[in-house]
């Protein structure tokens, strides 16, 4: 076994059953649902999602997308390799802690393999939208993988749109808040593949399958294998192992949440350490759809939070300026010197592991 620096006890994702915002729920019944939210965004900034309305063959289709995907030899994946936020991720070939400014420990980056497709510009016919900022899908040349990914990525999408209007709810936003900051969305779906073949690296227990981060945009919805791996940073400061519930969604709030609430919804702090038993890393998949808002959107504390501040306001930024900033860490290999509130608390989880 490794040594993952996790404690799972005490520490709870709570369980929100959405069923009222997804079918005709009561204003009573929405209250109830917006109450938990608020609770689970300020305390934890991870929720495991019930009612969600993803129907079963939709969510056994995406993982079997996943299998067919990552089952083709690293040569024929490598043929997916593309320009920007799309396509095919060879293993170690990014890394995350660096979209923070921080240095992996190991030096070495993270070893998930991931593809990736995502809202397109030419999607927005009556916006002038440049292709630079949404990207081109490319889709492998695999029988049935485009309608299984299409399926799940709009049921992905209808899913963090429900939960936006939650969040209003939550927040005592008027219903639309979240729609002009949404309208031509930056939206992702990122399929990770967490398997090395045997011997193509040591496995002396600090290996990383993903490196510590947070999401970069407004909400992600997480559909995750039952196998350990991922790790999520309590307020407590120290890791602790998260695996979902059957039939749960996982969502987790991204940076551009906490900067609306000046912090008081946090963008938690999570990683991915798959654990190695007898020498060998058991494979684990995961899927993010990022919701990350429009591209040309500012965002800026809400006026009812800047109370809160502590002394430390987040400026006004673009999403296109938050975005940049973030990627240029982890696939440039160049730190992100302004995610300093987030790389203080790993660093000090890191210390208080020590
Ligand atoms: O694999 C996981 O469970 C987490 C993936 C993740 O954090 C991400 O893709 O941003
Ligand atoms: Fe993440």
């Amino acid at each position: 076994m490794s040594t993952t620096q996790a404690d799972s006890t005490a520490f709870e994702v709570p369980v929100i059953d959405i069923s009222p915002y997804t079918g005709n729920g009561t204003a009573e019944d929405r209250a109830r649902v917006a109450d938990e939210m608020d609770r689970a965004c300020s305390t934890v900034g991870f929720v495991q999602v019930l009612g969600h309305a993803v129907p079963d063959d939709v969510w056994r289709g995406l993982g079997e997308a996943v299998d067919d995907f990552f089952g083709q030899s690293l040569e024929e994946k490598k043929t997916y390799v593309a320009q920007g936020n799309r396509g095919y991720s060879p293993p170690k070939s990014e890394s995350l802690s660096l979209s923070l400014g921080i240095e992996a420990a190991s030096r070495m980056n993270d070893f998930f393999e991931a593809f990736n497709v995502g809202t397109e510009a030419r999607s927005f016919a009556g916006l002038d939208l440049s292709e630079d900022d949404y990207g081109i899908n490319v889709w492998p040349d695999l029988d049935g993988f485009r309608p299984k990914v299409e399926e799940y990525y709009a049921h992905a999408a209808r899913v963090a749109r429900v939960l936006t209007s939650v969040f209003a709810d939550a927040l005592s936003l008027p219903s639309d808040f979240f729609e002009y900051l949404t309208d031509h969305s930056v939206d992702v779906l990122r399929m990770n593949n967490y398997a090395l073949p045997e011997g193509t690296v040591t496995l002396d227990g600090d290996l990383t399958g993903m490196g510590e981060h947070t999401d970069f945009g407004l909400v992600t919805v997480l559909w995750a294998d039952q196998v350990a791996g991922l790790q999520v940073l309590g307020r407590d400061g120290v890791w602790h192992d998260v695996s979902p519930i059957d039939g749960a969604l996982l969502i987790n709030l991204g940076d551009l949440t906490a900067r609306l609430t000046n912090d008081r919804w946090m963008s938690t702090l999570h990683r991915v350490k798959p654990p190695i038993v007898n020498g060998t890393i058991q494979r684990r998949r995961s899927v993010a759809f990022f919701h990350d808002g429009n591209i040309d959107a500012t965002i800026e504390t809400l006026p009812s939070h800047l109370e809160s501040d502590n002394g430390l306001a987040y400026e006004p930024i673009t999403v296109r300026e938050h975005i940049a900033a973030k990627l240029a860490g982890s696939r440039q290999g160049k730190a992100n010197t302004s995610a300093v509130r987030e790389a203080a608390r790993v660093r000090s989880a890191a210390e208080a592991a020590r």
